[in-house]
């Protein structure tokens, strides 16, 4: 059965036999354009069930639940800056690409959009509010640790991340943004992957992007490989086995605050002993730094030569030259080591030779913030089933 495109070119042949002589004479060439078939993201496990089906054998479950999800996605998160101070993904919001800080320690998907004053805007890519897509009398309002925050109105509009479609996403449009944001022109919004819980739109809380999405994945997962001074992924409804070395070790999650809240049993200074300690903490992607207990960063820069805790700088410093002993933490029983080198933040001001510690006192935080000096060395499933758990794997 010969295919549309040829089809369609003996059409156009026949058509140009058709016409009259003078006709031929001026058309001596003619061009039959090829348009280039839209790609799509074939799924793995649909191919497999085909072959299974085509000899006449029966395709296990967990094949069929596979090839009946849709496409599953990878998403860049590039470094904001020289320091790792956040990270980036590129996000199709209603049509417009922005540029999102992917946050694990918040539920809401808000970003820069036409409802603000345009001097707020300048830099920015942001989303233009469509009043046929508005959500009628909900609205939003967010305060984060760092005394940053944002608040705004409520549209039902497409977001796509990393070719993983919601269809119908809260997002959150700003009509206002603290100083922080406006000052920071690299970052149109955060999309928050905490659970929806703890989302802040009135009088109905919102979904996250992942809660609208996990159904249609192949599994409910979405792994976060962030890195020291590169650009990383976030992985939605599949685990990436080139991705991290060794095992991963999952432990489980208190929901109940609407973070990914987890214990650590331990930890280890250099190549000391561990000290067994129990340490409630969140991982918390849109965090800079790793918040503990002040007794576990004391016993970190006792072994660091000069480092002090400055009330000049707000925490703990040391000379940009020193070499850092690596950190470890016990999590699920494995020890998941912080490199010394991720431990060194960022000189206090530019040109300074003092540097801001990459561990910092969690002292009126409530609980410790495993944030990307964590994370940045690691693989972290964050598995939201009925039982939700959290695993690390080191890159
Ligand atoms: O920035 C936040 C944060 C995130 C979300 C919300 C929130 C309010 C309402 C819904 O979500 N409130 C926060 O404060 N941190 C990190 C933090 C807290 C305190 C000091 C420094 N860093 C939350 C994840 C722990």
């Amino acid at each position: 059965m010969p295919s549309l495109a040829s089809l369609t070119a003996i059409i156009a042949l026949l058509g140009l036999v058709a016409a009259s002589p003078v006709d031929i004479q001026k058309r001596k060439t003619f061009t039959v354009s090829q348009v280039e078939r839209k790609q799509f993201i074939k799924n793995g496990a649909a191919q497999t069930a085909k072959t299974f089906r085509k000899f006449g054998v029966k395709v296990p479950a967990h094949i069929l639940a596979a090839a009946a999800a849709g496409p599953n996605g990878t998403v860049a998160a590039v470094p904001s800056d020289a320091y790792d101070s956040l990270y980036l993904s590129p996000v199709d919001v209603g049509g417009t690409t922005l540029h999102l800080d992917f946050d694990t320690g918040s539920a809401d998907l808000w970003c820069f959009s036409s409802l603000q004053a345009s001097a707020q805007l300048t830099g920015h890519d942001y989303y233009k509010a469509d009043a046929s897509k508005k959500v009628s009398g909900a609205s939003w309002k967010i305060s984060y640790g760092d005394g940053s925050g944002a608040s705004g109105t409520v549209y039902a509009d497409k977001v796509v991340v990393g070719g993983v479609t919601a269809t119908s996403q809260a997002v959150e449009a700003a009509t206002s943004v603290s100083t922080q944001f406006q000052q920071d022109r690299d970052t149109d919004g955060l999309l928050g992957l905490a659970f929806s819980s703890i989302n802040t739109v009135k009088p109905t809380a919102a979904k996250t992007f992942f809660d609208n999405v996990k159904a249609n994945l192949a599994s409910p997962v979405f792994a976060v490989t962030l890195k020291y001074h590169a650009a990383g992924t976030y992985d939605f409804g599949f685990l990436d086995s080139t991705k991290y070395t060794g095992d991963i070790t999952y432990t489980s999650v208190k929901t109940t605050n609407g973070f990914w809240e987890f214990t650590s049993t331990g930890y280890a200074v250099g190549s000391g002993s561990t000290t067994t300690a129990s340490i409630d903490a969140i991982a918390d992607t849109g965090t800079t730094l790793l918040y503990l207990p002040s007794a576990v960063v004391k016993a970190y820069y006792a072994k660091v030569t000069s480092a002090q805790n400055s009330n000049t700088y707000g925490g703990w410093v040391f000379p940009c030259s020193t070499t850092l002993p690596d950190f470890t933490l016990v999590i699920g029983g494995s020890k998941q080591v912080v490199p010394g080198k991720h431990i060194n933040y960022a000189p206090v001001q530019t040109g300074s030779t003092t540097c801001y510690g990459g561990i910092q006192d969690n002292t009126g935080i409530g609980f410790s913030i495993f944030g990307d000096i964590f994370l940045k060395s690691k693989y972290v499933v964050h598995e939201m089933s009925s039982t939700p758990r959290i695993g690390f794997a080191q890159q």
